[in-house]
């Protein structure tokens, strides 16, 4: 019997190969293509390894910055959408959101693997090509940060030579954060979010609010709380967990590749990361805990 490819069933078995059908396409001159769409063209002529001769392993360490960079292109177009639609009310959009921000996480941490294929001498081979270029002038890593309450003023100096990226880190810095968006949430649903919370300068970084913690108190221990309320609270604390872990693979790769050398952005290298451990973008949100079923 024949089929939609003109080729029988019993041929296609033996040969093992699956003919395209009739009515697939195959003449882009005048429509959209895949490569079209996603300007293939320029995404896979923007790799440049500087080394010479040319390390093998330079790849890998390009397509696992540039693939981290546009995961964190998209969480931060998502974390922005969550932060709009939290000023709505709208909080099952906003968790719809935050669910995908999750999602992406998980794949940006699991990421690590990838690089950890790189030994510490193939790395030290093609090292010295890099300059003084460092993942700390991530800018998009920056404004992740101070979209979930890490603000850090000081972080603009990296960009003074970038216009487009020290406007977009000058403005997130003065914005509120998504935990300022969510307690404002809370505050018109009722809850007694301090209006010194709410008025709070939002270029600053978040500090500890002890008032806080019975607010979220309440959200976890009353049964009659809505819930979007407990449920955003846990989307929170999934948010910083998966961030600390990607911290936490960053330090133990840069460990294992470069030991305790000093880093090319000019820092200490681990010693510099490992501070980065303890800072922390909801702390109400943990301290809850200590006091739950007290
Ligand atoms: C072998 C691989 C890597 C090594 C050895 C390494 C090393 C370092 C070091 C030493 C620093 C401290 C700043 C400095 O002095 O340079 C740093 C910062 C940073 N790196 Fe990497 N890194 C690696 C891979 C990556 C990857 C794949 C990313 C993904 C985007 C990344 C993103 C960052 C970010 C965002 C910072 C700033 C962290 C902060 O401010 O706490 N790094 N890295
Ligand atoms: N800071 C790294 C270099 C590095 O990892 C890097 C260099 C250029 C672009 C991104 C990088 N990734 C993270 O810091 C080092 O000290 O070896």
């Amino acid at each position: 019997m024949e089929n939609r490819t003109g080729h029988s069933e019993e041929n296609i078995r033996a040969q093992n190969i699956r003919p395209i059908e009739d009515s697939v396409r195959t003449d882009f001159s005048q429509a959209m293509s895949y490569g079209g769409y996603l300007d293939l063209d320029r995404l896979l002529t923007s790799q440049h390894p500087l080394s010479t001769p040319e390390h093998h392993d330079e790849l890998l360490f390009i397509i696992q910055h540039q693939t981290s960079e546009l995961w964190l292109k998209l969480v931060l177009h998502e974390l922005l959408e969550a932060r709009r639609l939290l000023d709505a009310d709208n909080l099952a959009k906003a968790l719809k959101c935050i669910a995908r921000v999750k999602a992406i996480q998980r794949t940006m941490t699991e990421q690590w693997s990838v690089l950890g294929t790189l030994t510490p001498r193939e790395y030290s081979e093609f090292r010295r090509f890099l300059g003084s270029s460092s993942g700390f002038q991530s800018h998009q890593y920056r404004a992740v940060e101070f979209l979930l309450g890490n603000k850090n003023r000081d972080m603009l100096r990296v960009f003074e030579s970038d216009p487009a990226a020290h406007s977009q880190l000058s403005t997130l810095l003065e914005e509120p954060t998504l935990y300022d968006a969510f307690l404002a949430v809370l505050a018109r649903a009722g809850y007694a979010v301090a209006a010194e919370i709410l008025e709070r300068d939002t270029s600053e970084p978040w500090t500890f609010r002890k008032d806080l913690v019975p607010v979220f108190q309440e959200i976890y221990e009353s049964e009659a709380t809505p819930w979007g309320f407990y449920e955003a609270c846990e989307d929170l604390v999934d948010i910083e967990d998966n961030f600390h872990a990607w911290r936490f693979r960053h330090l133990r790769t840069v460990q294992r590749t470069i030991g305790f050398k000093v880093g090319t952005g000019g820092s200490s290298g681990v010693d510099f990361l490992k501070r980065a451990l303890d800072l922390t973008f909801f702390p109400e949100l943990y301290a809850v805990r200590t006091e739950i079923g007290n």
